[in-house]
């Protein structure tokens, strides 16, 4: 077989995402599962929950999830690659374990996973890795056999997820009114998450102040800033921001937050600011009601013209480098060292989370990576 298609030793994807609600009487039960355990104040679930019924209590993340999985299997057909793709999630239908049931009953072995979060983190990675140490101990407790799972490695910095972010930023550059363009600021968003999430976010050698979190998006954003300015031959000051915060007020959580970041922009006479969700794969709610919802009110309110720029979703250059990720960790578990693309300062990132990587509070086991139970 051609090595560029050769999906082996590899028989299956799994697309794992987090999981949305799909009418009002979802969106209760849904934040308990996300919430389990968690310590999120009632209030802000009882906030959180008004957002979704904002939207007639539908999340559009499955609809998205939906349109990648029909994006990927379309590209893995034209391309030569051979392999079956799944679709689960964390918190809701079609829920990870069930998904995993249904591929080891299709006779799976040796299952990829493709997480929809491109950054580390406890909430982007451990927690997936966490997931799946679940469904596999529950798989084993009904008797069938565990199949062997791998996680492609972060691919914030891969070319096919910041040259169409780059393109996004492009495009709404292009939506602003002429004479504010120019001197547009960027700001590069992000889910804040507690302080000390950040801090040990990633490898144990990157673990310190922001950790791998925020030197991630820092290099992420830095290369897009470059790529906009080469494109338009304007130097536009950006910075990184979060939103979406939860958790209570007394635990430190990253900051600035968007809001307070467009009011300063504007009380220091920024002309306008395009909102870059660099965080995110999609246009799910964080960003339909944070961003679009909420920031953009905010904008309108202090007179800031602000535009936001689109997330990868299911573009066809971000369902390439899907494949093109795929194809290298084949031919990495097959023992030959393949191109390794990635953009900015920081290189690919690892393949296998090593011991202590992005750590919870809990103890709890985690599959697919050097501390997993299941080898
Ligand atoms: C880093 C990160 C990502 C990005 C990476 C990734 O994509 O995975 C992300 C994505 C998402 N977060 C989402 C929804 C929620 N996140 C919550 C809560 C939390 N998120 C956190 C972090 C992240 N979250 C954290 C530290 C918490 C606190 C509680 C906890 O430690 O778990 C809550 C509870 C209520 C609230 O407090 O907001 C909800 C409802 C949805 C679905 C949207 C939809 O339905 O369209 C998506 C894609
Ligand atoms: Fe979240």
């Amino acid at each position: 077989m051609d090595r560029a298609t050769d999906p082996h030793p590899y028989d299956a994807l799994l697309l794992l995402s987090f999981g949305g609600p799909e009418g009002p009487d979802d969106v209760l039960p849904f934040l308990e599962n996300v919430t389990r355990g968690r310590g999120i104040p009632r209030e802000r679930l009882a906030e959180v929950g008004a957002h979704y019924h904002l939207f007639g209590g539908v999340s559009p993340i499955n609809e998205q999830n939906r349109t990648l999985l029909a994006a990927l299997r379309a590209d893995f057909a034209a391309h030569g690659l051979d392999l079956p793709v799944h679709w689960g999630n964390r918190n809701w239908g079609p829920y990870l374990t069930d998904t995993l049931r249904e591929m080891v009953r299709a006779g799976h072995r040796r299952v990829l996973v493709f997480a929809t979060s491109a950054y580390a983190s406890y909430s982007g990675c451990r927690q997936y890795r966490e997931d799946l140490a679940g469904a596999l101990a529950t798989l084993t407790a009904e008797g069938l056999q565990p199949p062997r799972v791998d996680k492609l490695r972060h691919y914030f910095n891969h070319p096919g997820f910041l040259t169409t972010m780059t393109d996004g930023v492009l495009d709404a550059l292009a939506r602003l009114p002429e004479d504010v363009r120019d001197g547009a600021h960027l700001a590069f968003t992000t889910h804040s998450i507690p302080d000390s999430a950040a801090d040990t976010s990633g490898p144990p050698a990157s673990h310190g102040p922001g950790g791998a979190y925020v030197a991630q998006h820092l290099d992420a954003a830095r290369h897009i800033a470059d790529a906009v300015r080469a494109a338009t031959g304007t130097e536009r000051p950006w910075r990184l921001v979060y939103q979406s915060r939860s958790g209570a007020p007394h635990i430190p959580w990253l900051e600035p937050d968007i809001g307070d970041h467009l009011a300063e922009l504007h009380a220091s006479g920024a002309p306008a600011v395009v909102m870059v969700p660099i965080g995110f794969v999609s246009d799910h709610m964080e960003v339909l009601y944070d961003l679009d919802t909420e920031a953009m009110a905010t904008a309108a309110e202090l007179g800031l013209p602000a535009v936001r720029s689109a997330t990868v979703g299911a573009d066809p250059r971000f369902v390439a480098a899907v494949r093109d990720l795929v194809l290298e960790r084949a031919a990495t578990e097959r023992g030959e060292t393949p191109a390794r693309c990635a953009l900015g300062a920081l290189g690919p990132s690892h393949d296998l989370c090593p011991v202590g990587c992005c750590p919870g509070r809990r103890d709890l086991p985690a599959a697919a990576g050097a501390d997993s139970p299941y080898a």
